[in-house]
């Protein structure tokens, strides 16, 4: 096994009123260059889960138990609850990066997407000269297909969908060996959300990062991740392939929820992995 990160244990409670406990005894993998889905119900813990591993929770949650390992592939490991300050704020994005749902809105509205991205360049990479700099936000845009002379625009003009990019793209920028992604398609029309899935895929297989998706579609996840974790009140009930999660789940919520989307019950078009862009005739009657 060749994991770049381990979850060991993990519990997370959020102190309020009533002690919630989010995240309960979770251990889980990420391998080298996978992308592990994470899925389950609205409030299982998954963005609990995704804000621990990024150290980015804030009070009152409250991590109770267990540890977050990330094994570099220069070979030294790094337990991430021991990271503080300079330290921590240097791992994120260099290491471990996210996108979560709402990036895109994120965006400063008044800079051009070019001073945003090459911001990213100056605090991690300050040894890099303007010329390199301004090369750099221009691959790092191709990268994830929108075209560079875009670097000049401001964030409303760009669409959605490409400013989710653009939010891809600085996330790719310091070339992390993780990828955190919490929703972040969902708020994008069907066809542009399989864009960027299919970007994604193509992505990982080009730079060999490991992703973490998440999100409550189920089906979505059969067609990208290689393996599937299911959460569900805090614990992982299941984790296997896709496929075989798909075609024989063992625990009873994963059947269920399975059977709780109509369009796993017809053929499922792999699109991303095929790159076939056509939608097939089960994603129609989804619309
Ligand atoms: N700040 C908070 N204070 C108290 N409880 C919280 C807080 N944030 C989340 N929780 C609780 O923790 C549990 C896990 O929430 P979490 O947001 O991680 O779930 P989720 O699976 O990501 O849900 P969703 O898909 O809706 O984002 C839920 O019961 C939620 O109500």
């Amino acid at each position: 096994m060749n994991a770049v990160l381990s979850i060991e244990d993990l519990s997370i409670d959020y102190l309020a009123e009533t002690t919630v406990h989010a995240v309960r005894d979770v251990s889980l993998t990420l391998e080298r260059g996978e992308i592990l889905g994470l899925a389950g119900e609205s409030g299982c813990g998954k963005s609990t889960l995704a804000y621990a591993i990024t150290r980015l929770l804030k009070p009152p949650a409250r991590i109770t138990g267990g540890r977050v390992l990330f094994s570099s592939r220069e070979g030294y490991d790094i337990d991430l609850s021991a990271l503080t300050g300079d330290d921590l704020r240097a791992f994120r994005w260099d290491k471990i990066a996210m996108v979560f749902q709402g990036a895109m809105n994120s965006l400063n509205p008044v800079l051009r997407i070019s001073e945003q991205l090459e911001d990213v360049f100056i605090t991690h990479r300050p040894e890099l000269g303007k010329a390199d700099r301004r090369e750099r936000c221009g691959e790092l845009l191709e990268l994830v297909g929108v075209d560079r002379d875009r670097l000049r625009a401001y964030p409303h003009e760009l669409s959605g969908g490409m400013r989710q990019r653009v939010m891809i793209a600085m996330a790719l920028a310091l070339e992390p060996q993780v990828l955190i992604m919490d929703e972040p398609t969902t708020a994008l029309d069907v066809v542009v959300q399989r864009e960027i899935l299919r970007e994604i895929t193509r992505l990982r297989s080009e730079l060999g990062f490991a992703v973490v998706f998440i999100t409550h579609d189920l089906p979505l996840l059969l067609e990208i991740s290689d393996r599937i974790a299911v959460m569900r009140a805090g614990l992982i009930v299941e984790l296997d392939d896709a496929l075989t999660l798909y075609t024989k789940p063992k625990h009873p919520y994963t059947k269920r929820l399975l059977s709780s989307f109509p369009s796993l019950t017809g053929e499922r078009g792999s699109f991303v992995r095929s790159g076939e862009l056509a939608l097939d005739e089960t994603d129609q009657e989804a619309l």
